[in-house]
């Protein structure tokens, strides 16, 4: 049955970047669907973050149609695509704070920008709440970014995101140099607001457990295209090798034996046992070196 054309929140079509000689994506396709996760993977510099950068207009790219909610947004005046820009959030890549600013007067920075009539009583409240949804205890509000943890600022930079009460959240690696009770933590909070919250996420990451744990789709970015995009048992299917490598490879056999998916519950991380169960997997196939690989994904490598 065809798909309808409201059920789609992203439209990426033909899109070509390059920088002078270095072409990053050639007629790269990919359509992300409302309420869904969509994960992004690929290897270290195949345009993941480019990629998100054109659909949210930062930048030009040197051919393409992007559509989001319907509405082009290549090439638009920033105050002509104010409307659409209204509707998402972003979490870039390290969190992306202001360090001047505490994390409430972070969070109130894109509503003075749409809202700049709001008064300061009501954007204080606004960003407490903001903040107390994300996990963080209401007194981190007055604190600067310096005074956080590492796990503190992704919250933070989630709540900013979360401010406009966007329907569409961009997450650019977001568990990236969290430890693996921080990650899983965050992919819960992720997945509990988006379910929450009706959210649809674009989330960019390397993070096999995120993908196994909250994902509905994954986008692989190989040979400057969108190879394959599917549920992670559709895409095992096929047989590209960086797929087969990343997926079936020691850590992506780990984070497969570590889900769980109950009813109604998030699907968990490695634990202990299945991390040893994958190891003796291993050991039995006399694969020792993907053994010590194995460990090394629940020992905090990512
Ligand atoms: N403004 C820019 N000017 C020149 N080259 C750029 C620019 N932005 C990105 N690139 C190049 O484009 C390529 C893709 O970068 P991008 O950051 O999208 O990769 P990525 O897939 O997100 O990588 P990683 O997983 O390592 O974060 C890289 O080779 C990068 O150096």
């Amino acid at each position: 049955m065809p798909r309808r054309t409201d059920d789609i929140v992203i439209e990426v079509k033909g899109l070509t970047n390059s920088f002078g000689d270095q072409v990053i994506h050639q007629q790269l396709d990919l359509e992300v669907r409302r309420g869904e996760i969509l994960g992004v993977v690929g290897g270290s510099g195949t345009g993941k973050s480019v990629l998100m950068r054109s659909i949210i207009g930062l930048q030009t790219p040197d051919e393409g149609e992007i559509t989001v909610f319907g509405e082009p947004t290549i090439g638009r005046d920033p105050t002509e695509a104010t409307n659409i820009r209204k509707r998402w959030g972003i979490l870039f890549q390290g969190g992306a704070l202001f360090s001047t600013l505490t994390v409430a007067e972070n969070v109130q920075v894109p509503l003075r920008e749409f809202y700049p009539d709001l008064d300061q009583a009501l954007l204080d409240e606004i960003a407490s709440y903001k903040v107390v949804m994300t996990g963080l205890d209401a007194s981190a509000g007055p604190k600067f970014p310096s005074e956080l943890s590492g796990g503190m600022k992704k919250r933070a930079g989630l709540a900013r995101a979360l401010a406009l009460d966007p329907e569409l959240l961009f997450l650019d690696e977001p568990t990236a140099g969290l430890d693996p009770i921080g990650a899983a933590a965050f992919d819960e909070l992720t997945r509990g607001l988006q379910r929450t919250l009706g959210l649809t996420v674009f989330l960019i990451t390397h993070d096999l457990d995120t993908l196994y744990a909250i994902c509905d789709r994954v986008a692989v970015i190989a040979d400057q295209k969108v190879i394959a995009v599917g549920t992670i048992d559709e895409l095992l299917a096929l047989d590209h090798p960086w797929i087969q490598e990343y997926f079936n490879g020691p850590r992506g056999r780990a984070a497969l034996a570590g889900k769980r998916d109950i009813e109604g519950e998030i699907k968990r991380r490695p634990t202990a046992a299945s991390l040893a169960a994958t190891n003796e997997a291993d050991a039995e196939q006399g694969d020792d070196a993907v053994a010590t690989d194995a460990v090394k994904t629940d020992s905090g490598t990512r």
